[in-house]
């Protein structure tokens, strides 16, 4: 079931998602959660850290398996997800990092580098809440339009398009790397509960067809349409085409 969720804005999605987070956390304080990076959630993760802070959340015994991980870049990379997960979330609150995840996309080997993580994500049971942004051509993860699901952890190129999007993080778009490694289609749907987040018109097509399209390839997102358990927070341009 994929129930939606309307936000007035960027602001008040964060809010929204991070309450669904947070209820998680507090219900089950040792939640696996699956993590997301992209210019969605940051909104979400700081208000967590603000929660944190006030004592309302803690973190102590959660565990965090982030969905993806450009390859060849090292921890410290400032462009890397590890680091974004870090300056955005794991540095500001009570988690211990030997409990966050991120696939390693420093180990050039990439056939070990995805097993090695999908054997992590295997033996901590998949997480409780998986959080999903939405690329604008309706990835997931990495997880590029094609004409198959994917399973596991695996490497990927990335479209073009995504690394069009991608570049206004990157001081050039020569430097976006070309590759990632990423949790698959298939590890994504073990997640008990799914909550995908998404804001601005650019999105709207993607969560158009994410809800209501035909579940294809085409639209990584759209095979949540079988999932049991789906919330999407999204503002209202995101929604527009919905209506
Ligand atoms: N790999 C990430 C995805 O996990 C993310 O959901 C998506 C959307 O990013 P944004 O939230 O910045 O639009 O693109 C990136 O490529």
């Amino acid at each position: 079931m994929l129930k939606i969720v309307s936000a007035r804005d960027y602001d008040d999605m964060s809010r929204k998602a991070a309450n669904i987070i947070s209820a998680q956390v507090i219900l089950k304080p040792d939640t696996v959660l699956g993590l997301a990076t992209g210019s969605t959630p940051i909104g979400a993760y700081h208000q967590l850290i603000d929660w944190y802070k006030k004592g309302d959340v803690g973190f102590s015994q959660v565990r965090t398996y982030n969905l993806d991980e450009y390859r060849g870049l090292s921890h410290d990379d400032p462009q890397s997800y590890h680091y974004f997960m870090r300056d955005n979330f794991f540095d500001h609150i009570n988690i211990d990092l030997n409990n966050t995840h991120v696939p390693d996309g420093a180990n050039p080997d990439a056939e070990a580098a995805c097993a090695e993580y999908d054997k992590m994500v295997a033996d901590a049971g998949y997480p409780d809440l998986q959080l999903l942004g939405i690329g604008n051509n309706g990835h997931i993860g990495f997880n590029e339009p094609d004409d198959h699901f994917s399973k596991g952890t695996h490497c990927v190129d990335l479209t073009e398009s995504t690394i069009k999007a991608n570049s206004r993080l990157f001081e050039r778009e020569e430097d976006v790397p070309r590759q990632a490694y990423t949790m698959g289609v298939q590890t994504i749907m073990y997640a008990r509960m799914i909550l995908v987040v998404a804001n601005g018109a650019a999105k709207a097509q993607a969560v158009h067809d994410m809800c209501f399209g035909p579940v294809t390839p085409q639209c990584p997102a759209s095979i949540l349409q079988l999932h049991p358990n789906v919330v999407l927070v999204a503002d209202k341009e995101a929604l527009s085409l919905c209506e």
